[in-house]
């Protein structure tokens, strides 16, 4: 137990001694921990100095899953009910390893914010956000301490109380993953009297080995959606890199949340975390807010890349402020078995904590979540959550990208579009639009000499990414080539006055056949198929009609390119008697019993329709 009690063990919910807790007036810990909001959170007993998390995982097992324990656990059963009762951190948002999507835990964000007391109140949501390993789960411990203590001068705490709520360690490998928020939600009244509920959010680090950068931009974006204040936890310093990273998750998040005309964000602090100079900015909010008009300053000199994203991160977030906070000394950074003593951390860094957490927790500062202007209850806090992260799991967004595929990916559609470009300026000086009409296989000629042509101008301009991300896009160029190469030839086929007249003459001959065959049955005595084949040679008729209006009139467009189509497929039938078939299949089928009594009929009415029906090399072959 004493080696659980180290510093990887530190994240109980026990906040000071007993004895003190007793003092406060803190029921006695065997008849369960009953403690009041706006207070400490209560003593764990030693046997509880195990992994919260897993006694809370249990009770709510227990509590919300309606499996009821077996008598034999009666007693753990109201321990569970007891520990239940405890605050702590709730995953509402978690990754699943197996494909990469958040999701959201319904039922556990719905058991914080729905409560009677909370679901109608407006909400105020701080969270915290930023690159892993910085800080921010140790930090928001300190807004807890006050958030239970805002009465009391002393609300930081005592210098031998180990730090405990939301889980922090030492370390280099990342520690808080997917959303985390506070069980309890604070209940606080506002200076003109009406009442908030204050709701603390701790987020996934950024950047970690194990994440996407879509992981990280979504945890920040759905952290920044739904917050009302947003600390952007930093390191040293307000790099470009770090504003860089802000325009594409805040871009992330604007693209998922329904255009507006106000900001779509709200309250943005950058904390400088380790600030080492002082002498330039002081610590705390003045020193922060000069150096950050510095960072955001758009000069008309800059690269417009860089007004860019200052301009961007400006038109995003209603409020912006900065605050910096000096290094808490070297115990905080280094030593491993430090579990977050007040007696250990430097006196700068306190008393700039003391500055820090009332500017964003104190009750004349709390900042109510807005969305599209109006204010948002716990209530509806639930429901815009669901609704962003179904975006989210979506297909609908971008995939955000590192800066090397993205400039990348930039440099390779450049090249194909230039290549593209020479591609078709050759095509159009041989058959464009003046050009007159070209025969085919030269055509075709000229495409496979400008085609490799544009291929070699495009593996000629130099791009990023690599051979195999160049193939892909050399793949892509060939095929928009093809395509282009398809619409060049179907406009030369137009400049083809026969090509242009291949419609009237299919109906013309369709026409000719009709008529003829008419005038045969008729003579034989057959006018069932006589007047069919006058059905079919009206029928032509207005087809072409209609044809001819619609080419002279650009009107009903449709209904031309249908008649084009059908006499597409009758000209394409490549030997007369599969038209005539065709033209006779249903009448056969009716007609099976007369029509066996004339079996040289086709015959003679094939050798009359191949003098008329135009040929073409094809149909000589079939025959
Ligand atoms: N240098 C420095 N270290 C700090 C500061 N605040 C906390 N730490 C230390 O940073 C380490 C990480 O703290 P966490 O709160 O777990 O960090 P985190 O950002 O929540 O980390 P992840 O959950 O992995 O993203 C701990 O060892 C803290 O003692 C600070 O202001 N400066
Ligand atoms: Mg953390």
């Amino acid at each position: 137990m004493a080696e659980e009690s180290g510093p990887r063990n530190r994240n109980h919910f026990a906040g000071s001694s007993k004895s003190r807790l007793e003092d406060e007036g803190f029921k006695d810990m065997e008849d369960g921990p009953i403690f009041h909001r706006n207070q400490t959170p209560p003593l764990a007993r030693p046997e509880d100095l195990m992994d919260g998390l897993n006694i809370r995982t249990i009770s709510s097992s227990y509590l919300y899953d309606g499996i009821s324990p077996s008598p034999d656990e009666g007693i753990e059963e109201e321990k569970a009910v007891v520990e239940e009762e405890k605050p702590g951190p709730v995953q509402i948002v978690r990754a699943s390893e197996s494909d990469y999507i958040f999701e959201l835990d319904t039922a556990a964000l719905e058991r914080i914010l729905l409560q009677d007391h909370l679901k109608d109140l407006n909400v105020v949501v701080v969270s915290v956000a930023g690159a892993f390993r910085k800080g921010k789960s140790f930090l928001l411990d300190f807004m807890l301490r006050y958030m239970y203590n805002q009465q009391s001068d002393s609300w930081i705490g005592g210098d031998d109380e180990p730090l405990t709520g939301f889980k922090w360690r030492g370390g280099c490998e990342r520690e808080t993953t997917g959303i985390q928020a506070w069980s309890d939600v604070f209940v606080v009244e506002k200076p003109d009297g009406s009442k908030v509920a204050v709701l603390l959010v701790d987020t996934q680090g950024a950047f970690d080995s194990q994440s996407t950068l879509k992981d990280s931009a979504t945890v920040f974006a759905l952290s920044t959606m739904t917050s009302s204040v947003q600390v952007y936890n930093l390191s040293h310093n307000i790099q470009e890199d770090d504003l860089q990273h802000l325009q594409l998750f805040t871009e992330y998040g604007r693209l998922a949340m329904e255009e507006t005309e106000s900001k779509p964000f709200q309250s943005l602090m950058f904390l400088i975390r380790d600030w080492s100079f002082p002498y330039e900015h002081t610590y705390g909010l003045e020193g922060g807010n000069t150096l950050l008009r510095k960072r955001l300053e758009v000069k008309n000199y800059q690269h417009e890349e860089l007004q860019n994203v200052r301009k961007h991160i400006d038109s995003c977030f209603t409020k912006i402020s900065c605050f910096l906070l000096p290094h808490p000394g070297l115990k905080v950074s280094t030593n491993p078995h430090f579990d977050g003593r007040l007696k250990d951390v430097e006196d700068d860094f306190k008393t700039q904590l003391a500055e820090l957490v009332p500017l964003l927790l104190a009750p004349h500062r709390l900042v109510e979540k807005e969305i599209s202007g109006s204010k948002i209850t716990c209530r509806d806090l639930v429901e815009y959550f669901k609704a962003y992260i179904k975006i989210y799991q979506g297909d609908e967004l971008p995939h955000p990208k590192s800066m090397l595929q993205a400039t990348a990916e930039a440099n390779n559609l450049t090249a194909v579009a230039g290549a593209k470009d020479l591609y078709s300026k050759s095509m159009e000086q041989v058959c464009g639009g003046d050009q007159p009409y070209m025969a085919p296989a030269d055509l075709e000629r000229c495409h496979a000499a400008f085609c490799a042509d544009s291929v070699k101008h495009f593996r000629s301009i130099k791009k990023m990414g690599g051979e195999e991300f160049c193939q892909r896009y050399q793949k892509q160029l060939k095929s928009e080539l093809e395509e282009a190469y398809t619409n060049f030839s179907k406009h030369n086929e137009g400049k083809n006055i026969f090509y242009a007249a291949r419609t009237p003459a299919t109906l013309f001959v369709v026409m000719f056949f009709t008529y003829v065959l008419s005038g045969v049955t008729g003579f034989i005595g057959l006018s069932f198929l006589a007047a069919l084949a006058n059905l079919i040679l009206g029928l032509a008729l207005m087809l072409l009609c209609v044809w001819a209006y619609v080419k002279y009139s650009g009107e009903f467009r449709e209904a031309g390119m249908l008649i084009d189509q059908v006499a597409e497929a009758l000209w394409e039938q490549r030997t007369v008697r599969k038209v005539i078939s065709k033209l006779l299949e249903p009448v056969r089928s009716h007609l099976a019993w007369p029509l066996s009594l004339l079996p040289s009929l086709p015959s003679g009415a094939t050798l009359g329709l191949k003098a008329l029906v135009p040929l073409n090399n094809n149909y000589k072959k079939n025959n």
